[in-house]
């Protein structure tokens, strides 16, 4: 009796790998480099608006000095104007700078996503398999979503923070160095709040997000549960729990403010004490006739000047290390060795030699397949569900690497080919085809960018989409989500123009959008008829009609091909082909 159990099963889902900080810094330093002018435009802007800010302070402290001596009031007007002119250039410059810091970090951020999706897509959809489900989406989206809003709102602020304290601290040292150490007297200070105030600042966040994450979904749940609450009368029991979660995600709250007013109030502690000791030595300065009254003046307001950017970036330190997270996690996926994978396919047949799988687990889902689809062949394959059907087509297409045996074209192993350029040899339409939000045109260009509107228009009428013209942009109509809908079955045949245009030597076709006999199956099948035509196809048949038309059918039964012929020569054997046959005839 044979066994249907395959010893090699898959190794437990992997997370993708994390980035040093250093392998991050390599690879976001050249995207910065490239737009390098707004790099420096950003850095002027952010020196200009804070050397502007050292005016008012400045200029208070001369009149200070000069209006006791002053005659009339004009030395007042000219400070006012002073800080005027001052506060317009510090308004301005942070206007150009926070509008090329956006011009610097959005192309960044989106190089750095699609550097993401090129790597996954380079090593393979059988490597990602491997990968935790989810991991590679949320970095693609969540964590470019985290870096982007970091860029646009916590960056602009920290680097503008940042021009701040340096500027101010240089002009306090310059107005007298003995006022300038004693404001250094702050930064031990500052720094004790920092640590006192990181490693918790996280995990309370995170506590406070997941409360609220609770609170939600009691309250949908709640909401749009609430017949069958009323039905059994447990109203009063769930609305106690949501009262509990909503109780809990408020003491949260509370705790986090509290938690933040206290880190405050460290800092302002700090700066207290400093601005008394700076004022203290001041007076004793003044006093000595080393100084004037009006250059500690400068000096005091001038530390008072750090009060908010410092503040400001112990309170966005932890937003920046949770984009700094989030970059370590997009340079993980970049720099994950790619294999090198160099082999050319050459024109020949599609072979599976040997070939079991299992997805982990005692039952396999293919067991030892022997099989070759020649050039220009149609192969259909039938069988119940679960009978590995889509998995041979997964496998056949190189995308999920069998756990034993080989997959080979024209003779040429295809694990061995790197992944994108075995798409130019085979392409795969599965039941779950995705539709991108961009124009139809560019949905169906995916594989070949460079091709141009009218191959694009040549591929829909090869597939019969002429509702394309009836859309309200013709094939420029944006689609996808929150595009102009498509049902399943258009989306479908998006797909089949892609393969088309793609032009590929292997189809591999597993749609099973249509119902049997209905217009659209008719429709579908004179598309995928149009695709496969002089290409060889392997069709995971959902209906007879795919079949019947075939060349050769496979008929398979838990992981393996019982059955093969044309329709005619198994339907005269009588055997299991015959018997899903009456079942898809219905009689
Ligand atoms: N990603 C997966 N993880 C784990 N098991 C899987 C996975 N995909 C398929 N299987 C299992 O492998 C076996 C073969 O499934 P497969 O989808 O290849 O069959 P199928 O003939 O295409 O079925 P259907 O017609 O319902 O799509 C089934 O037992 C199925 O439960």
């Amino acid at each position: 009796m044979s066994t249907t159990s395959v010893q090699e099963t898959p190794a437990p889902a992997e997370a993708l790998p994390l980035a040093s900080a250093r392998e991050s810094l390599a690879v976001l330093w050249p995207l910065l480099r490239e737009r390098r002018g707004f790099l420096l435009l950003v850095g002027l802007a952010g020196l200009v608006g804070s050397v502007a800010g050292l005016v008012a302070p400045w200029v208070i402290g001369w009149l200070v000095d000069v209006l006791p001596d002053a005659s009339d009031g004009a030395v007042v007007l000219v400070g006012a104007g002073a800080i005027a002119v001052a506060g317009v250039v510090g308004a301005l410059c942070t206007w150009a700078g926070q509008t090329w810091l956006a011009r610097l970090t959005e192309p960044t951020v989106a190089r750095l996503r699609e550097m993401v999706m090129d790597r996954s897509l380079r090593l393979g959809s059988a490597q990602m398999e491997r990968t935790e489900t989810g991991d590679l989406v949320s970095r693609v989206a969540e964590d470019a979503r985290e870096i982007s809003q970091a860029a646009t709102t916590v960056i602009p602020l920290v680097v503008q923070s940042l021009f701040t304290v340096v500027v101010s601290g240089v002009g306090l040292v310059a107005v007298d160095w003995r006022l300038g150490l004693v404001g250094l007297v702050a930064l031990p200070m500052y720094w004790t709040t920092l640590r006192w105030y990181l490693p918790r600042s996280g995990p309370i966040y995170a506590e406070e997000r997941a409360a609220f994450g609770t609170r939600a979904s009691r309250l949908l749940g709640g909401i749009s549960g609430s017949r069958t609450l009323h039905a059994y009368d447990a109203q009063d029991s769930e609305l106690e729990r949501i009262t509990a979660a909503s109780g809990l995600a408020r003491d949260l709250s509370i705790r986090v403010f509290y938690f933040v007013t206290r880190a405050f109030s460290r800092n302002n502690r700090a700066e207290a004490t400093v601005l008394a000791l700076l004022l203290v030595v001041g007076f004793f300065l003044v006093d000595a006739g080393m100084i004037t009254a009006g250059a500690v003046t400068t000096a005091a307001l001038l530390f008072h000047r750090l009060f908010n950017p410092i503040g400001a970036l112990v309170g966005m330190a932890d937003q920046v290390q949770s984009a700094g997270a989030s970059l370590v996690r997009m340079v993980g996926v970049i720099t994950m060795p790619v294999p090198e994978r160099t082999a050319v396919p050459k024109p020949g047949p599609l072979e599976l030699s040997g070939v079991s799988h299992s997805y982990g687990g005692d039952i396999a889902a293919l067991v030892d397949i022997d099989f070759a689809l020649a050039p220009g062949e149609v192969v259909a394959v039938v069988g119940s569900t679960g009978a590995g059907k889509s998995t041979l087509a997964l496998v056949a297409a190189g995308s999920v690497v069998p756990s034993r045996g080989a997959v080979s074209l024209g003779g040429v192993p295809i694990a061995d080919v790197d992944p994108v350029a075995l798409r130019e040899h085979i392409t795969m339409v599965s039941q779950e085809v995705h539709t991108f939000a961009t124009t139809l045109a560019e949905n169906v260009r995916a594989p070949r960018p460079e091709a141009d509107d009218a191959g694009v228009r040549a591929a829909l009428r090869t597939v019969g989409a002429d509702w394309v013209d009836d859309l309200p942009d013709g094939i420029d109509t944006v689609v996808g989500e929150g595009g102009h809908p498509l049902d399943p079955m258009q989306a479908q045949m998006i797909a089949l123009a892609r393969v088309e245009l793609a032009d590929p030597d292997v189809v591999i076709l597993d749609e099973a959008t249509a119902e049997a006999g209905s217009a659209g199956a008719r429709q579908l099948d004179t598309a995928a008829a149009a695709v496969l035509k002089g290409r060889a196809g392997l069709v995971v048949a959902h209906r007879l009609s795919q079949a019947v038309t075939a060349d050769r059918v496979l008929v398979m039964e838990r992981g393996r091909i019982v059955e093969a012929g044309t329709h005619e020569e198994l339907l005269r054997a009588g055997g299991r082909y015959a018997e899903l046959g009456r079942a898809w005839f219905g009689g």
